[in-house]
């Protein structure tokens, strides 16, 4: 029975030094005699019971037996065993894990926890967050309940449990299954993974179970989703400050401490940890373990392309081919890429090339399109790449609508609840110290910038889920075993991949960010971001599945940077969209970069200060920022306008610009464009710069806090600036240099001014006063020509018609026409 106890305050609860053997006093536990020899306990896929419920006691036993270290659950404890629980821990560290100690921060979040305190862990992707919580299961014999996002994460974790012979099961919010479930808060398992909404379920089993077994520990993992302001939230994740409310001492009088929380993200801005640390109801004396995001062996890099048809991927593609398809292409092309057992659904044919999931019953499709109007030019739609006609549909880009995956579903597989049991099994662990050990050095890093990696699989994130399709059935087409992952992809079909991407049985992986947290396949050897990410959370998350074993490792980002990104379609209230703005932005502006360290830019997105001065591996740092300029003149030009059309200036001496028409036009809010077209008018030296080109100044100079947007709505890129105070005084000031690193953009206007330019030639040939009075000539000609009889066809009359309107509604109209008055 649950009792309600007295309240006791929490200092009261601080006051009394706590001891590890708090932790082990176990109720409802039997004795067990020590030379009873370990049961063989096998280990299931999902779904798999293999003791009926009423076993759940005798379960409970052999589970103990099996995976606690004897001494800890069994007193009375000796006292020097009890000061010595580093020797412990590394104990069972190596007997399940096989590792020969715990990292710094494991062991700070442990001691956490064994001071009953609740802890926020914040560290780098890869770095081994989830042994925090589950050694606390070990120690005790108690439960530690992990609450977690994703059904393919928490299977993928228990799985690895029981390999090192833990037991463990997962809670998904489909179908309760109820023997499953029973199971689990019986006390059967020492680690229960759930989801957010199924915990908020539980609480009273929970708090029954916290009676029985005891619950070591509630962990909520990839926290980041708790919060509005990161890049992954969701909603279930903010209530879980219910478990503080009925897990603490004052709720539950058989407990002496709260059960402790402890909260673990990789990507966690500062004001994410500080939404975290509220909305859970974290208590006050919350410890904060804050280690360093930077990940040595990750060489970052940016690249241009348009990502947009199969010639891109050709282009962009085409070392990934060499790497993995290099020597199948030119030996026996009729090999068979996969050979998968016979009810595989996947099947991969280098006859035509194409990687396709084979006769998918129409229930197996969700959220596709089932007209074949969608389909998309650019895919290559050869007879025999065309689904077989059948009452069964197959998988192909043409069923596809252009959607994106917002965020990860909990449920993303076809299994909703899964049991695992502990059995030890000798598995060679991939992480190789010694190299990680290397590469935290500069020098070997300096090395490493220009070495070959190693063997190992590709991601490649794309925004949408036709992209997943297009870009896998290329690459398949190429010789590359390829696979698509994307939300509306059956389950059944994720979970295949997902189990041969882990048995290396298929080189690539395509997908939505439907493929991102908590993959962790030690050998990934390339991260491609193929068009731009929505956060630079998402980005270093997404990142993050690379290089897991501490070996160099790719991560890439394609994305053409002559176009400022937009958001993908999401429903979105006005706050969260502002934020989305904002991390889109700081994502854009990390594309743009090319002077600092892209490792430094990304740590010090996370509030980390980078200790070090470069990562000498990213392409910045190998090719080095480009020559600095001078664009003091270009800078003053551009904000003369600004100023002079904002009356800022009106009678100072800049009257290079004089816009009697100011007042007429202020209505109208004057963008970028608009003042770079006044640039061009008044300046021939700057007639024919290309637009991006000015939109890199015009953002290195908000950055600087020279110009700030005009509408104060936020943009991905400035688009209404305005002059600052601080921009004035710039202004101001002649005799001043500005020395800066032109940015990607800019670099891009200038190697390749006709392909990126945003204003057509016809439209620059009007900024351009030689050009445009030639132009004007010839149609006072024509239209002096044209008074006699014509015959016309209707196309021209329409022309000439939108021209007009052009000519006497927008800006660059009235320009002309003021400029042909004045002639
Ligand atoms: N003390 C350790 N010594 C060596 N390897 C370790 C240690 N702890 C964990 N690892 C290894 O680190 C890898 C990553 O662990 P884990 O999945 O817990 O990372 P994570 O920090 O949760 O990453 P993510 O943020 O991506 O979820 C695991 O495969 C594990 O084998
Ligand atoms: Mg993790």
């Amino acid at each position: 029975m649950l009792q309600r106890s007295g309240k006791r305050t929490q200092s009261q609860v601080l006051m009394r030094q706590s001891s590890i053997l708090d932790h082990f006093s176990l109720t409802n536990r039997g004795k067990r005699s020590k030379t009873e020899a370990e049961p063989v306990v096998p280990f299931s896929e999902p779904e798999v019971s293999h003791y009926p419920v009423e076993d759940t006691q005798e379960h409970q036993r052999r589970v103990l037996q099996n995976e606690s270290d004897s001494y800890l659950i069994d007193g009375p404890q000796e006292p020097d065993t009890l000061l010595d629980w580093e020797k412990k821990l590394n104990r069972v560290l190596k007997k399940h894990f096989g590792y020969p100690f715990l990292k710094k921060f494991q062991k700070e979040a442990l001691e956490a926890w064994l001071n009953h305190q609740d802890c926020l862990v914040l560290a780098a992707t890869g770095s081994g967050k989830s042994i925090c919580f589950q050694i606390p299961a070990l120690l005790t014999g108690k439960v530690v309940v992990v609450i977690s996002p994703l059904i393919s994460l928490m299977h993928d974790q228990c799985l690895k449990l029981a390999k090192h012979g833990v037991s463990a099961c997962f809670l998904g919010s489909g179908q309760p299954d109820s023997s499953v479930e029973k199971k689990a808060m019986g006390g059967a398992y020492s680690i229960i993974y759930v989801c957010p909404e199924t915990v908020l379920r539980l609480i009273q089993p929970l708090q029954k179970l916290a009676e029985t077994r005891g619950i070591a520990l509630f962990a909520i993992d990839e926290v980041h989703c708790v919060s509005k302001w990161g890049h992954d939230f969701r909603p279930d994740y903010r209530r879980l400050s219910i478990l503080r409310e009925n897990f603490s001492s004052s709720t539950l009088n058989f407990l002496k401490y709260n059960v402790p929380l402890m909260a673990l993200t990789a990507t966690a801005t500062v004001q994410v940890r500080e939404d975290i640390l509220k909305s859970l109801c974290m208590s006050k004396e919350t410890k904060i373990i804050l280690t360093s995001f930077f990940r040595p062996n990750l060489r970052f890099s940016v690249k241009h392309s348009r990502t947009s048809s199969p010639s891109s991927y050709r282009k962009d593609f085409s070392n990934l081919i060499d790497v993995y398809a290099g020597n199948r292409r030119f030996g026996n092309k009729k090999q068979t890429i996969i050979s998968h057992k016979p009810d595989s659904v996947l099947d991969c044919s280098t006859d035509c090339g194409l990687y396709e999931v084979d006769k998918i019953s129409p229930n197996d499709l969700e959220d596709t399109d089932d007209s074949d109007s969608d389909k998309d030019d650019e895919v290559d739609s050869s007879e025999e790449c065309l689904p077989s006609p059948s009452k069964e549909r197959t998988m192909s880009v043409e069923y596809l609508e252009n959607e994106v995956d917002v965020f990860q579903s909990v449920d993303d597989w076809d299994v909703a609840y899964g049991e695992f049991c502990g059995q030890l099994v000798c598995e060679d662990t991939d992480v190789d110290t010694e190299k990680i050990n290397l590469l935290d050095k500069a020098d070997e890093r300096q090395k490493s910038s220009q070495e070959s990696l190693d063997q190992g699989p590709t991601i490649i994130y794309v925004p949408t889920r036709k992209e997943t399709l297009s870009i896998s059935k290329f690459l398949c087409q190429c010789g590359v075993k390829a696979a698509a992952y994307n939300a509306s992809l059956p389950k059944s079909h994720l979970r295949m991949v997902h189990k041969d991407f882990h048995e290396n049985n298929v080189e690539v992986v395509v997908a939505t960010i439907a493929f991102g947290m908590g993959i962790d396949k030690s050998n990934v050897r390339r991260i491609i971001h193929y068009g731009w990410p929505q956060s630079l959370e998402a980005y270093y998350q997404e990142a993050g599945r690379a290089g897991r074993d501490g070996k160099l490792a790719d991560c890439i980002l394609y994305a053409n940077l002559t176009r400022i990104p937009s958001l993908l379609p999401s429903r979105r209230s006005e706050e969260q969209t502002n934020q989305a703005y904002r991390m889109l932005s700081d994502c854009f502006r990390y594309g743009m970069n090319t002077s600092n360290c892209r490792a430094q830019k990304l740590v010090e997105y996370f509030g980390e200060t980078f200790d070090r001065e470069k990562c000498l591996m990213c392409d910045v740092c190998v090719k080095g920022p480009p020559n600095m300029q001078n664009l003091k003149e270009e800078s003053d030009i551009l904000m003369q306008a600004i100023a002079a059309h904002h009356r800022y200036l009106e009678e100072a001496s800049y009257d290079n610009f004089s816009y009697s028409d100011v007042k007429h036009r202020s209505r109208e809010k004057p963008n970028l464009r608009f003042f770079v077209s006044k640039v061009r008018e008044q300046t021939l030296k700057f007639a024919a710069t290309d637009i991006l080109w000015w939109r890199g100044l015009a953002r290195i100079l908000e950055y600087k806090g020279y110009l700030k947007e005009g509408d104060h709505k936020i943009h991905v890129q400035i688009k209404f600036p305005e002059l600052t105070k601080l921009g004035l005084e710039f202004l101001s000031r002649s005799d001043q240099t500005f020395n800066v690193y032109p940015e990607s953009d800019m670099l891009l206007s200038i190697a390749k001014p006709k392909s990126f330019s945003s204003f057509s030639e016809w439209g620059k040939g009007w900024a351009d006063p030689a050009i445009r009075r030639e132009r004007l000539k010839r149609r006072r000609q024509f239209v002096d020509k044209s008074q006699g009889p014509r015959s016309r066809s209707r196309k021209p009359r329409k022309r000439k018609s939108r021209k007009q309107n052009f000519d006497s509604k927008t800006v660059r109209g009235r320009l002309t026409a003021k400029l042909s008055i004045k002639k």
